[in-house]
């Protein structure tokens, strides 16, 4: 439980993060599709491989969506860190991530940074932190996505009176991520085994949180070996939803929300159950070994495809 005198909430919601910027060239959006499972089971998949390759003699290769989550990778772990909040960041958890997309992602640009303090909630047992951060495409000035990330600071909460906990958002509630899963049967299931390999390929692409690659801080941080990027299995649950509803087609999103519910471990199949509700697919991502939801959520389109 944190000290209430190493948490100053008012002070950290006052605290203005400096810009950041953030370059990636196509070798970039491809290591990070592969990092996602891109052509993991068949290398030459007719819908994924325009995200490795330049297939047909397209110029430039295609960027998933939840490429989006890099952009931010320059001001990822420093943005967690405030004045007016001391905690253990080894015991910290990716809780939610919930993106907005406002146009399809060049293959190679330079990208700007505007970062701001979205929220803070005492939990009791955790502090609930949340950064947003707005990408803007450094040459033409448009905006390209947002990104809301959601931390669980594990040991972190008690800083407020239990009969008052202190809470702060900024952010309309519509923009949870926490959804209620249809009971009916769903309209798609996708499933996609990870490889042992997993988190150290995902790595690359810039989070190098020991506690995706290092057994000793995996055991600290209270697990039984490394565990995967909450961004990994997200990325997995979009490729599913791009395939079985998008048809393909990764400009139909338009936004994404994903809650983590329990880590995975590399290695583990992922099963992605996906409900159809007008232009919202409402999925729920399961560890096929362990029989556990590890992610939920909702994805918005723009639009349907006429095959569906
Ligand atoms: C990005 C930086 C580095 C990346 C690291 C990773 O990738 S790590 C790998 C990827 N990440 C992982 O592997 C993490 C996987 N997730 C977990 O292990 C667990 O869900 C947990 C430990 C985050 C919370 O479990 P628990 O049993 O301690 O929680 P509880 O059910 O008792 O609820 C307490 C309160 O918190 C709320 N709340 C609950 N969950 C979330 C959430 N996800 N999000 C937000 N909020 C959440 C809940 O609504 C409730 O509030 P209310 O309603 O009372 O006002």
């Amino acid at each position: 439980m944190a000290n209430a005198s190493q948490f100053d909430p008012e002070l950290a919601i006052s605290h203005k993060f400096p810009d950041t910027t953030y370059s990636y060239t196509e070798r970039d959006a491809a290591l990070y599709a592969l990092g996602v499972g891109v052509c993991l089971s068949d290398a030459v998949d007719t819908d994924e491989l325009k995200y490795v390759y330049n297939e047909n003699g397209q110029e430039f290769i295609k960027v998933l969506p939840t490429f989006a989550t890099l952009l931010i990778r320059n001001s990822g772990a420093s943005s967690f860190i405030l004045p007016g909040l001391e905690y253990d960041p080894r015991l910290l958890l990716h809780g939610q991530q919930y993106i907005e997309l406002y146009k399809p992602f060049p293959s190679s640009c330079q990208i700007h940074n505007k970062i701001s303090l979205a929220g803070l909630h005492d939990k009791g047992k955790a502090a609930i932190l949340e950064i947003e951060t707005k990408s803007y495409e450094k040459d033409s000035g448009d905006l390209l996505c947002m990104n809301r990330t959601t931390v669980f600071l594990r040991g972190a909460g008690g800083f407020s009176k239990s009969s008052k906990p202190f809470s702060y958002t900024n952010y309309p509630s519509n923009q949870t991520s926490a959804v209620k899963i249809p009971e009916s049967i769903p309209f798609s299931v996708f499933e996609d085994r990870t490889q042992p390999s997993q988190a150290l390929l995902y790595r690359l692409s810039g989070d190098h949180n020991p506690l995706h690659s290092d057994p000793i801080i995996a055991k600290v941080a209270g697990f039984s070996q490394p565990i995967l990027h909450g961004l990994c299995t997200l990325g997995f649950a979009v490729r599913a939803i791009i395939k079985c509803i998008c048809r393909g087609d990764q400009d139909l999103i338009k936004s994404i929300a994903g809650r983590f519910l329990l880590h995975v471990y590399p290695g583990e199949t992922l099963v992605t159950e996906m409900w159809l509700e007008g232009l919202r697919v409402i999925y729920r991502t399961k560890v096929k070994e362990r029989k556990r939801t590890v992610l939920s959520g909702f994805v918005d389109l723009r639009g349907l495809t006429s095959s569906l």
